[in-house]
């Protein structure tokens, strides 16, 4: 029998509405609604300028609100305290950070809180090291000082770092800038296994690049508003070089759909999205696509499925002000 519970409406894991942030005096985002479902992976696109990196650091707390209220897993922003759920991965600055630490060093410091800074590691702690490590690709590297890995190598301790925490909800600024195509490859992987356990996946990027098969949804950004949310497109970015009119945005060949009669209606408070070219043709209204197979209810719970079933971590419970491992 179906209780009341059931029927329950899932909240989104991530919900921006009406998001207005000033930053130097100066607004830079303008009333953005943004909602991301449990498992669903989102790409935030946008030119340079356009309040990517903004969005995602108001969702993880880091920059208050002018206006609007952001959510995370159901829970206003100031009232949220399970930090340990979520992962930030920072645009990239550097692992190193003038520290002389090692790599392992640094990615267990994502398992701690600056209130339990000093606590000893457990065992647990050093096995969701290790197992984030190898995920990456980098555990051969755990003793090694990061100072001395190359810049796409940082990147990758950084996401181990987010990792290790076995984030719910894992969000990355640009995390494929400056790695290697063969590391993103693996990146790739690694981030489609997680998705698969259920992880939601909120991504800025410039272009999908090797990470187009994994995105279920594209939200571009610009100055500050969203331009477009809908199926997956390979960018945001005026395309002068295909002889469209600025501002419009290609499609994603998987997004092949769009075309077919029926086309879904975008969701309310979703904005319209503006004319795009489709296989050459024109359209001016993209459906959104989540995929199917996870639905919201797939946001995990303390005991689902982790990257490889690895030993779980104790929870570490922090201040609303601590924020995510970042
Ligand atoms: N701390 C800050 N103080 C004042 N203005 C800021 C600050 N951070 C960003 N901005 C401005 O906000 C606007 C949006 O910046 P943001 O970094 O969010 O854009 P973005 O889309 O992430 O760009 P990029 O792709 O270059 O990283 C820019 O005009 C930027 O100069």
């Amino acid at each position: 029998m179906t209780g009341p519970a059931d029927d329950a409406p899932v909240a989104p894991v991530v919900a921006a509405r009406h998001v207005t942030v000033s930053l130097g005096g100066r607004a830079i985002l303008h009333g953005v609604d943004l909602e991301v479902p449990g498992g669903q992976t989102v790409a935030l696109l946008g030119a340079n300028g356009s309040g990517k990196s903004t969005l995602v650091k108001t969702v993880v707390g880091l920059y208050p609100v002018d206006g609007g209220r952001v959510e995370l897993f159901g829970t206003p922003l100031p009232e949220f305290k399970a930090w340990q759920r979520v992962g930030y991965v920072p645009q990239r600055t550097t692992a190193a950070a003038g520290v002389p630490a090692t790599v392992g060093e640094v990615v267990a410091s994502g398992l701690l809180s600056p209130r339990n800074w000093i606590r000893r590691r457990t065992r647990g702690d050093r096995a969701a090291v290790r197992e984030a490590l190898a995920t990456v690709g980098m555990l051969d590297r755990i003793g090694d000082p990061v100072a001395a890995l190359s810049g796409g190598q940082q990147q990758r301790v950084l996401i181990a770092r987010a990792l290790a925490r076995r984030p719910d909800l894992l969000i990355m600024d640009e995390p494929m800038a400056g790695v290697d195509l063969v590391s993103q490859q693996a990146f790739a992987d690694t981030l489609e296994e997680l998705s698969a356990h259920g992880t939601t996946l909120l991504l800025v990027l410039h272009e999908l690049g090797p990470l187009a098969r994994l995105i279920d949804r594209t939200v571009v950004l610009r100055a500050g508003t969203v331009r477009y949310d809908g199926a997956p497109i390979e960018h945001g970015e005026p395309d002068a070089g295909h002889g469209h009119q600025a501002g419009h945005v290609h499609v994603h060949p998987h997004a092949g759909t769009a075309e077919a009669p029926g086309t879904p209606e975008l969701p309310p408070g979703h904005a319209p999205v503006e004319t795009m070219s489709v296989r050459g043709a024109r359209i001016s209204r993209g459906p959104e696509i989540p995929r199917s197979p996870r639905g919201p209810e797939s946001a995990r719970g303390p005991e689902s499925p982790r990257i490889s079933g690895g030993t779980r971590i104790s929870p570490i419970h922090e201040s609303p002000e601590a924020g995510p491992a970042c």
